[in-house]
């Protein structure tokens, strides 16, 4: 399927990663198309977490290049308000005091500045954030003190404060009950329908066709990405999940 450049959010062109001299991802190659919700999958230690970490410069390739909406990576300054990033739940270490609030308003930081405090309408708007993920009733409690899932939604809630371009977040859905994980799902299709890109590391197969609109899967290399409807069956998965055959009976 060809697209304009200019219709994509992501380009990653022959990125290779590497911990400790062992590639975990291979000649990456995968664009991304401007306002798709997308899913990547594929088995534990596929390479995930790293493809997303890759993308947004937080680890060094090996080789090869990632260009948000034409911008490369490393031009910070251009990219800093269209990207925003959710973490897994859990890879934080929230070793120092900060409330729930707080965090929240971090997410408006890219377009203030650190030096400038935010004011009352930045803090009604993080109460806002907190509220579409169900978390108002916590703003002031520090965040060492909350579940993983409770985490996660605080993560979310920053993530909207940004008001970004593209939204990468690494399992979302971690952790939270099925009636979070519902809501959450709600507002992804809201961002959305909005016009914003959202990419997704996930982790339940059945719930794909019913949640995400494009699909990459992968295993070291990408095996096929593309819309749902076109890439999301037996076969691929079959390649991404070589040895976890079983997990495929009900998903396709
Ligand atoms: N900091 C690290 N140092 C060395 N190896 C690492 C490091 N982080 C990840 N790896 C290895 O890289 C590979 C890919 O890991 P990654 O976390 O990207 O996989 P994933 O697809 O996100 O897995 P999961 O579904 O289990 O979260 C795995 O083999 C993992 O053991």
């Amino acid at each position: 399927m060809e697209l304009n450049t200019l219709n994509y959010a992501v380009q990653i062109e022959a990125l290779t990663v590497a911990y400790d001299s062992k590639p975990v991802l291979w000649d990456i190659d995968l664009n991304i198309p401007k306002g798709k919700l997308m899913a990547i999958i594929g088995p534990n230690g596929a390479g995930k977490t790293t493809l997303i970490k890759a993308m947004l410069g937080l680890l060094i390739p090996v080789s090869g290049k990632v260009r948000f909406f034409k911008e490369p990576i490393d031009n910070l300054r251009k990219l800093k308000n269209k990207v925003a990033y959710v973490p897994q739940s859990g890879s934080v270490d929230w070793d120092f005091p900060a409330t729930v609030l707080d965090i929240v308003l971090m997410g408006c930081y890219g377009r203030l500045g650190f030096i400038k405090r935010p004011g009352i309408k930045d803090k009604e708007a993080a109460m806002d954030s907190l509220k579409k993920v169900g978390m108002e009733d916590y703003a002031l409690r520090q965040i060492s003190q909350l579940s993983g899932g409770q985490q996660q939604r605080v993560f979310l809630a920053r993530a909207l404060m940004q008001d970004a371009e593209i939204y990468l977040m690494d399992e979302p859905f971690k952790g939270v009950d099925v009636q979070t994980e519902k809501a959450i799902i709600l507002l992804l299709k809201e961002l959305k329908e909005s016009g914003k890109t959202v990419v997704v590391v996930h982790h339940d197969l059945q719930t794909v066709p019913e949640y995400f609109d494009w699909v990459t899967l992968i295993n070291i290399k990408v095996i096929a990405s593309g819309p749902v409807e076109e890439v999301f069956h037996e076969q691929n998965l079959k390649t991404a999940y070589r040895s976890t055959g079983n997990l495929l009976k009900n998903a396709v």
